[in-house]
C-alpha cells in the first residue's frame, strides 16, 4: 500500500522534498501563497524558490491545509521553525490519529528553546515524530544531483516504513533512532556556516574555513551530547555531513548572511534583500542561552552572537577566537 502524504510549506525545501516523495507516493504540498498553489499544478514549478527546476507532474498543491492533512498517512512539516507551531495548530483538528509527522526544519523555537520534534509532541502528543535531514542543499537536489539523508525516529519500524517514502535513486535515505542528535546537528550547523561565510566574505583563506568548521564540530557535539544527542551521530550526516556542505557552500543561505556580513553588509540589509530564510540568525540566540544553561563553552557561537546582536565586526570576532588560550584538540577554546 502506498503512503499518502501531506506536506506542510511551499519554500524551496518543503517543494524538493514533496517533488521527491511524490515520484514514490501521493503527495499533497500545501502553500499559503494561492499563485505558489496554482504555479506547482499548472505549470509543475516553483520558480521564486526553485528557479528552472520542473516538480514531479504528479505532485498536487493546495491551498487548503485541511485538504492536505485529512486522508494523509505521513504529515511533513516544511516551513521554518518559528512558523512550525502556528501552522501546525491550524492542521491538528484534521490530521488523523496516529499518524506520523516528521519535520524537516533546521532552527529551534526562539520562544521556548524547544527542538521541533519537543514542540510537535506538545501540540500532537501520542503521534509518532522524527527528523528528516543532512547535507541536502535544495538546489542540487532539484537537478538530480546525488545526495544522503537520514530519517531519525525512536521507533525504527516506523523509519524504515517511511524510509521508503523518502528515498529515490539518487536520495539515499538512511535511518537513525537519535532523533536528538540528528535534530541539534542541522540546528547547529547553521551557526557555523554563518562563520564560515563570514571568514570567506572576509578573505579569511581555506586554512581558517578549515579550522572552524572543525572547531565548530567539536562545540557543536559538546552541546549536542549535554543535551541528550550520542557521539556517533555529530560525525554522522547530519552532523558533520551537513557541517562540511552548509560552510563550504554559496548555495547555502547561512553562508551567504555571513559571506554578506563579511563583505561589511549589515545584518538588517541583507535579510531585507533575502526572500528565504537563514535559521542560523535566530539559533545563534537561542544557542547562547542553552551553552549557558548547560555551561558549555561555545567560543565561535559567542563570537558571532556578538556580530550579530551587538554590534561587533568581523575582526572583533577573528580577534576574540585567537585570543582564546589553545590547550588540547579535546578542550574548548
Ligand atoms: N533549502 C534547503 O536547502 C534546506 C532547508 N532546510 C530547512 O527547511 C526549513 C524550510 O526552509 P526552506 O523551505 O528552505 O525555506 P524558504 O525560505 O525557501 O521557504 C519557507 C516557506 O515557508 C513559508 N512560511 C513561512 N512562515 C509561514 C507561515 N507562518 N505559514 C505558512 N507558510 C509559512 C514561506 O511562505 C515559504 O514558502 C528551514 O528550517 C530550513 O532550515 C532543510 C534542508 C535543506
Ligand atoms: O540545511 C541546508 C543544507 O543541508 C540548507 O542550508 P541553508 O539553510 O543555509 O541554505
Amino acid at each position: 500500500m502506498k503512503l499518502k502524504v501531506g506536506l506542510l510549506g511551499g519554500g524551496s525545501w518543503g517543494t524538493t522534498v514533496a517533488s521527491l516523495t511524490a515520484k514514490n507516493s501521493p503527495t499533497i504540498i500545501w502553500a499559503r501563497n494561492p499563485k505558489t498553489v496554482q504555479e506547482i499544478n499548472e505549470y509543475h514549478t516553483n520558480k521564486k524558490y526553485l528557479p528552472n527546476a520542473k516538480l514531479t507532474s504528479s505532485l498536487k498543491a493546495s491551498n487548503s491545509i485541511k485538504e492536505t492533512v485529512e486522508n494523509a498517512d505521513v504529515i511533513v512539516m516544511g516551513v521554518p521553525s518559528q512558523s512550525l507551531r502556528k501552522v501546525l495548530e491550524e492542521a491538528k483538528p484534521h490530521i488523523r490519529p496516529w499518524v506520523p509527522i516528521i519535520n524537516l526544519a533546521k532552527g529551534l523555537e526562539i520562544s521556548t528553546k524547544m527542538r521541533m520534534t519537543e514542540v510537535i509532541k506538545e501540540i500532537m502528543p501520542g503521534h509518532p515524530t522524527g527528523v528528516l535531514t543532512g547535507p541536502n542543499l535544495a538546489k542540487e537536489i532539484h537537478f538530480g544531483k546525488a545526495a544522503a539523508a537520514v530519517i531519525a525516529m525512536v521507533d525504527n519500524t516506523i523509519a524504515k516504513r517511511l524510509q521508503s517514502v523518502f528515498s529515490s535513486g539518487l536520495f539515499r535515505v538512511y535511518t537513525n533512532n537519535d532523533v536528538i542528535g540528528c535534530e541539534l546537528g542541522g540546528a547547529l550547523k547553521n551557526i557555523y556556516a554563518i562563520a564560515t561565510g563570514m571568514g570567506d566574505g572576509a578573505n579569511a583563506g581555506d586554512n581558517t574555513r578549515s579550522a572552524l568548521i572543525t572547531r565548530g564540530l567539536a562545540e557543536l557535539t559538546r552541546l549536542g551530547i549535554a543535551m541528550g544527542g550520542k557521539k556517533s551521530t555529530f560525525s554522522g550526516l547530519a552532523g558533520m555531513g551537513d557541517l562540511v556542505a552548509t560552510c563550504s557552500s554559496s548555495k547555502s543561505r547561512n553562508h551567504h548572511v555571513g559571506f554578506q556580513i563579511g563583505q561589511g553588509k549589515s545584518l538588517e540589509q541583507i535579510i531585507d534583500e533575502m526572500n528565504e530564510v537563514a535559521e542560523g540568525v535566530k539559533t545563534t540566540k537561542v544557542v547562547m542561552e542553552l551553552a549557558k544553561e548547560y555551561k558549555i563553552d561555545m567560543p565561535i557561537t559567542e563570537e558571532i552572537y556578538k556580530v550579530l546582536y551587538k554590534g561587533n565586526s568581523v575582526n572583533d570576532a577573528f580577534k576574540g577566537l585567537i585570543q582564546y588560550e589553545v590547550g588540547s584538540e579535546k578542550e574548548p577554546g
